[in-house]
């Protein structure tokens, strides 16, 4: 199989790392950026991927194409692929906004997928929201290739800009969360180094919790809450905030964000 990577920035690097550390040959992805990129020989050095700047050596006979610029790069990616595509070629798209329609308009109608996976690929535990072209074969061998590195969830291509907002920025708004705890913990007397660790092992035995229980979210709260309590004490505090709204609002601006980008 081969596979091209058009951009090797944090989340294709997420992508085929997750490949990799599943078993994908690293001679089988081939990756380009933009001239002069140092993380071209890095990578292959690393890991041993095919680095190259030809377009015309990259796309004979590729299995599939990722498109993994920023959507306002995308055009500049169409220069260089158009003249080289082959008509067996599928494209996959990991772009926020750019629809399937547009791609499919502008590259001859090649069997186009879109997903949108997040940073968690890395480590195989990405969320891949997937919506295929009407025209697209042989769904099963893609999909086994993305699960590499997360868990595939299908949907219309009309959900794309609400799953963006939920798991493809989602890690951001949780670092975010985390970071402020890591401050409040500073305020609270901890040295920096001593709430980072804090934070971090809270953070992943919390989530270790999660994975390894069916018990809402709300019991696993309510078990560690005793009557009049330290942690009941620490939540009546934070039940004046709204932070639904807060969450509702975040969600609906990044989702906002990905249909104008969408209609760019
Ligand atoms: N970062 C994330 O967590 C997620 C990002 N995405 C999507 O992934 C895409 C890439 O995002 P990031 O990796 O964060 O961006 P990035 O800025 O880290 O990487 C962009 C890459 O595109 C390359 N590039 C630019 N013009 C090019 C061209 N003409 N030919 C070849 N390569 C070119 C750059 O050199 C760079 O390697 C975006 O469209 C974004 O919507 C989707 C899900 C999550
Ligand atoms: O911020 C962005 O536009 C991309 C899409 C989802 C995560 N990062």
């Amino acid at each position: 199989m081969k596979i091209v990577f058009y951009g090797i920035g944090n989340m294709a690097s997420a992508i085929f790392k997750g490949m990799i550390n599943e078993g994908v040959k690293p001679e089988e992805i081939f990756v380009t950026s933009i001239p002069g990129d140092p993380l071209l020989e890095l990578f292959k050095e690393e890991l041993g991927v095919m680095p190259s700047l030809n377009d015309a050596e990259l796309l004979k006979n590729a299995d599939y194409v990722v498109f993994a610029t920023k959507p306002q790069d995308f055009e500049s990616v169409v220069e260089r692929v158009k003249a080289n595509l082959e008509d067996k070629t599928k494209l996959i798209s990991i772009m926020a906004g750019t629809t399937i329609e547009t791609i499919q308009s502008k590259l001859n109608g090649n069997e186009t997928v879109r997903i949108m996976p997040n940073t968690n690929a890395v480590v195989q535990k990405a969320v891949n929201g997937v919506a295929f072209s009407e025209n697209f074969t042989n769904k099963e061998e893609l999909l086994k290739l993305i699960e590499t590195f997360g868990t595939n969830v299908l949907i219309e291509e009309s959900e794309f800009n609400r799953i963006t907002a939920a798991t493809g920025s989602g890690p951001a708004f949780l670092y975010y969360l985390y970071e402020k705890y890591a401050d409040s913990l500073v305020n609270l007397g901890f040295s920096k180094e001593q709430a980072d660790v804090l934070t971090r092992e809270l953070v992943i035995g919390t989530a270790e919790m999660m994975k390894n229980t069916d018990l809402p979210l709300s019991t696993l709260r309510e078990n560690i809450t005793s009557k009049k309590g330290t942690t009941d004490a620490g939540l009546k505090s934070l039940h004046k905030h709204d932070i639904e709204k807060i969450f509702d609002q975040t969600l609906e601006a990044a989702k906002t964000r990905g249909e104008e980008l969408s209609k760019d």
